[in-house]
């Protein structure tokens, strides 16, 4: 599986980013703060960490928050992605977030990276195989 080509200096610089906005992130109930930075085929980063909300189902996703910042800053085509949490753990997307993360890149690299800094490369066909699809609303028309 081809995880894109990218320097380990660029990704090293997509997880600071993404480490730097998880210290904004609004996550008093479940205080687990995630942040997440999306890189643009033209080298913009755009950056996210989760809102949380008293009812809870408000809550929105780091991941989803840089994708919605990208697009209403008319960017897509995105190349990369990379997530972390406070955990020890890689920071693993959701099912929601891998939905729309796949509605803009089928071939999208996923930096899933821990508070180390370390990280596990994937993308997101590896994540979300057989996803439901622009082409499987139109029918490929
Ligand atoms: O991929 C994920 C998974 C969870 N969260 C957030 C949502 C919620 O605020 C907290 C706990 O689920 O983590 C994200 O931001 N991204
Ligand atoms: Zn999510």
């Amino acid at each position: 599986m081809d995880k894109g080509v990218f320097e380990r200096k660029k990704i090293d610089e997509l997880v600071k980013h993404a480490l730097e906005v998880k210290e904004r992130a609004y996550a008093p109930y479940s205080k687990f703060r995630v942040g997440a930075a999306l890189l643009t085929g033209d080298g913009r980063v755009y950056t996210g960490c989760n809102v949380e909300n008293a009812s809870f189902g408000l809550t929105s996703c780091a991941e989803r928050n840089a994708v919605f910042r990208a697009i209403a800053d008319d960017c897509r085509g995105f190349k990369a992605i990379a997530i972390v949490s406070d955990a020890d753990d890689y920071c693993i997307p959701c099912g929601a977030c891998r939905q729309v993360l796949v509605e803009f890149s089928r071939d999208l690299t996923v930096i899933m990276a821990n508070n180390k800094g370390d990280y596990r490369l994937t993308t997101i066909t590896e994540l979300l195989p057989e996803a439901f699809s622009g082409d499987s609303v139109t029918g490929g028309r």
